[in-house]
């Protein structure tokens, strides 16, 4: 018998509020992400989906309930661990990329792997090293090895957004995250870069969580979750408690 592969995700009972705050910002009583699995997550603004991304990242924890990721239950890590966890098995690809501009854009990708080991045990695993895997992420993210040398500040938005990308994915993190990572480019470079983020999760084996307003990019994923609707569900289980 197969064995189920450990759920990319697993949140169960989660109540988040923040600080200050008169009522819960979530409330979700089941959600469940597949290894490998491709979710694409919608709601209104401000129904909480870059809070969901927190907490999946542990960047925030919940009042109430777990969140695990790759089977590890995120609240049991001390800041330090938790940390050190995200950077191993989660890689982000933010809105603005959040580049730093001083360095390179090979520098930027490789900066994922500096502080996580198991990311760089991966890469050896598979026979190669972080240098010549960001120069295959960045070839397979049609970034030329002389846009690899120039600071991230003299890249087109196009550009950084692909360096982000090939940063959140080397070393074959467990879960990608995407926040918005399409708002700025046009309707074709969306699509392009739709395809090669689904295409290299797939190829690295990543689950991937997208947030888009765009729904018309919904398609391309596996599932698509919405948030709106969840946190009502998880609210109404609560009052009838
Ligand atoms: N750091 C914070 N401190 C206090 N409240 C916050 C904080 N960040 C977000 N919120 C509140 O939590 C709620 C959800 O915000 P969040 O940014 O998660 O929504 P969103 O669905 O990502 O919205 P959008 O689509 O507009 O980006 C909002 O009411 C927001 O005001």
């Amino acid at each position: 018998m197969r064995a189920h592969p450990t759920p990319a995700v697993r949140i169960s009972g989660l109540r988040y509020r923040w600080p200050g705050s008169a009522q819960d910002c979530l409330a979700i009583d089941a959600l469940q992400l597949g290894a490998g699995e491709r979710v694409f997550l919608r709601g209104p603004s401000g129904s909480g989906k870059t809070t969901l991304l927190s907490l999946v990242g542990g960047v925030i924890l919940p009042q109430a309930g777990t969140v695990e990721v790759g089977g590890q239950a995120l609240g049991a890590l001390s800041a330090g661990a938790r940390d050190r966890f995200r950077a191993d098995h989660v890689g982000f690809v933010f809105q603005l990329f959040n580049l730093l501009p001083w360095l390179s854009a090979r520098d930027n990708i490789l900066l994922a792997c500096r502080f996580a080991p198991q990311r760089r045990a991966r890469i050896a695993a598979a026979g190669s090293t972080p240098a010549a895997e960001a120069a295959r992420l960045a070839a397979r993210l049609d970034l030329g090895v002389e846009l690899l040398e120039r600071p991230a500040t003299q890249l087109s938005v196009g550009q950084q957004q692909r360096v982000a990308a090939a940063r959140a994915l080397i070393g074959r993190p467990g879960l990608v995250v995407a926040d918005e990572p399409t708002s700025a480019l046009d309707a074709d470079r969306q699509q392009t870069f739709i395809d090669l983020l689904l295409d290299e999760c797939a190829a690295v084996g990543a689950a991937l969580l997208f947030v888009s307003h765009d729904q018309r990019l919904a398609a391309h994923f596996d599932r698509v979750l919405d948030l709106g609707a969840l946190v009502r569900a998880g609210l109404a289980a609560e009052d009838a408690r």
